[in-house]
């Protein structure tokens, strides 16, 4: 399923109530495996995910691509004004920008998917995401896509997800694990990079990062995970069944409330 949102619509209060549908909320630093795990996790549940991530990364490349300067944080604003983000909460990945035309180039959609995960944008991400207000322009269009997504769940994936964007979601969790694991298990995916390399970079975006919000200490009453110790499957399934006791409270819940 794809969602067109414009950012600039959809205030938090515009925001429509998401009745009958489950939020998980899932925070971490880089690597933590919010991406594949939440992933995996809301797949089994038959649950959409919103990876909020690839939206600043979307951003940021677009900000790159016309050429506006990534501190500055009106331009950036602007730049929020007109374009246009899609992204697939179902199946597979699909990320779609829609740029203002520029320097003779046509406004057309570009499926960015593969080029935000790409080192040159992961190094100029947190440029764009350390704006105020681009961040609450941003979670306004999150609020929007889960709340307009007509899904019986969505994980909701990013760095303030627990504690500003949903801060009242049912299930809120802090997936975590040690920084050599977490460039470990990133320095697999990109071949041409050494652990070393990996892990320096990943401490410096995690520190740029921490400056604005905090995702690597859990707030009141968001379960901590840690799969330094887990394989793959193992966090799978400590998400998983975080969630589907949520579920399970829930229903019970619900014949209480219907007849209070
Ligand atoms: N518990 C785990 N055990 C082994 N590999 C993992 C585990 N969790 C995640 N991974 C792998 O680590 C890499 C980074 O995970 P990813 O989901 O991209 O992290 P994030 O989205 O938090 O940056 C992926 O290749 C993923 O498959
Ligand atoms: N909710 C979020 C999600 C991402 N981000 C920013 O977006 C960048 C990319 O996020 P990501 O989740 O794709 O990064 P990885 O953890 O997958 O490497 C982060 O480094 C942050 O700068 C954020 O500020 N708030």
């Amino acid at each position: 399923m794809t969602e067109r949102v414009d950012p600039a619509l959809g205030a938090p209060e515009a925001v429509p109530a998401v009745t009958g549908s489950l939020l998980a909320a899932i925070d971490g630093p880089a690597g933590s495996g919010k991406s594949s795990v939440a992933r995996t996790a809301a797949e089994r549940l038959g649950f959409g995910i919103l990876d909020t991530g690839a939206a600043y990364r979307a951003l940021a490349w677009a900000a790159l691509r016309t050429g506006i300067d990534l501190d500055d944080a009106a331009a950036v604003e602007n730049l929020l004004d007109l374009w246009h983000y899609d992204i697939t909460l179902q199946g597979t990945q699909r990320v779609a920008v829609r740029v203002p035309a520029f320097d003779g180039l046509p406004s057309d959609e570009i499926d960015v998917t593969a080029e935000i995960r790409d080192h040159s944008v992961s190094g100029q991400v947190s440029r764009v995401s350390k704006h105020p207000a681009v961040r609450e322009r941003l979670n306004a269009m999150f609020r929007t896509i889960v709340a307009e997504s007509g899904l019986p769940g969505v994980v909701i994936e990013g760095r303030d997800i627990t504690t500003v964007v949903a801060p009242d979601a049912p299930v809120r969790i802090l997936l975590t694990a040690r920084p050599e694991v977490r460039a470990q298990r990133r320095a697999a995916e990109l071949p041409g990079l050494s652990p070393e390399q990996v892990l320096q970079d990943l401490i410096a975006r995690d520190a740029k990062d921490a400056l604005v919000v905090d995702f690597l200490n859990p707030a009141p009453g968001v379960t901590l995970v840690d799969t330094s110790e887990l394989d793959f499957e193992q966090s799978v399934a400590a998400v998983t069944d975080i969630i589907r006791g949520a579920q399970a409270h829930q229903a019970s819940a619900r014949p209480e409330e219907e007849t209070a």
